[in-house]
């Protein structure tokens, strides 16, 4: 059930022929008032259905920071993709610490249901991602939920790898930039899913794309996935090494590509966004 209740633009902005749009509403999955941005495409604008890109940023982020600095929204507009942005967590919990560090609680998400307490009342952003939200854009906005892709970037990619692995029918293509692969064997990762999840690690394996693809989740399309080799996160903790070492153990197809020289910054996002763009397009059957 979607619910429009309280459902607030709180901006709007013409772009590339299309409109950009930022929503606030109640989100009954969070507990808390959340946030949401929304790239419609020009065709979409005139009201007909397209695919969508739901993007998820990584940590630090918002709902603003994929569409500001991807600069993908050219090529979304030119092939008819709409894009959808949430946050990257609930905000105003008021957990004690949530605001002390940038990789964990606020704009830390890591776009999972947690299960320990006092996290857990309100910081479910797996079922507010795969769930509430779909749900309540794709009713307010001319959103073809059969057609419908997931990308992110750094934790981002996590949550896309994720969920599209969970759930291949409801996401039907998968990118990821730069992306936290195996959570479980990463500081990152072991410091989020530790509060979020607790330390039986067994609780963890479902939502660690390494270990997803070991137990023998696979999607049928390709994954595309961009890394940079001069990332200052790659060998702590990103390790593309133990995601293609994992797909190609379970016949999951994976496009891997390092770019010598870059780093994990929106410079590097930008820079391949417009290709990630092209592969949801291709494998949605748009553009
Ligand atoms: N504040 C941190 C840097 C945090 C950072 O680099 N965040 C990345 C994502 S990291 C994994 O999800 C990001 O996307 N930042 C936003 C941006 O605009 O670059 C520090 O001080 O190192």
């Amino acid at each position: 059930m979607n619910d429009t209740a309280e459902l607030q633009v709180r901006e709007e902005h013409p772009c590339h022929g299309g409109v950009v749009r930022f929503y606030e509403h109640t989100s009954r999955v969070l507990g808390l008032r959340a946030r949401f941005g929304v790239f419609l495409p020009p065709a979409a604008v005139a009201g007909q259905k397209v695919p969508v890109v739901y993007a998820l940023a990584g940590l630090t982020c918002t709902e603003e920071t994929f569409l500001i600095k991807s600069a993908a929204l050219a090529e979304a507009a030119r092939l008819g993709l709409a894009i959808v942005t949430p946050d990257t967590s609930p905000r105003g919990a008021g957990v004690e610490g949530e605001d002390k560090d940038w990789d964990m609680g606020t704009g830390a998400g890591f776009y999972l249901d947690a299960t320990q307490a006092p996290w857990s009342d309100h910081y479910r952003m797996g079922t507010y991602i795969t769930q509430e939200l779909p749900a309540l854009v794709e009713a307010i906005c001319p959103l073809d939920g059969t057609r419908r892709g997931i990308t992110g970037h750094s934790m981002g990619g996590h949550g896309a790898l994720v969920h599209a692995l969970r759930a291949p029918a409801f996401w039907k293509s998968v990118s990821a930039f730069a992306p936290i692969v195996h959570p479980a064997a990463v500081p990152w990762g072991e410091k989020a899913l530790t509060a979020y999840l607790g330390t039986e690690r067994e609780a963890w394996q479902q939502y660690d794309a390494v270990c997803l693809l070991e137990a023998g989740h696979t999607h049928p399309s390709t994954i595309l996935v961009d890394q940079g080799d001069a990332d200052q996160f790659l060998e702590r903790e990103l390790q593309p090494w133990h995601l293609e070492k994992a797909a190609a153990a379970a016949g999951q197809k994976l496009t891997l590509r390092r770019h010598a020289g870059y780093d994990h910054s929106y410079w590097f996002v930008q820079s391949f966004a417009a290709e990630h763009l092209r592969h949801h397009a291709q494998v949605l059957g748009q553009g």
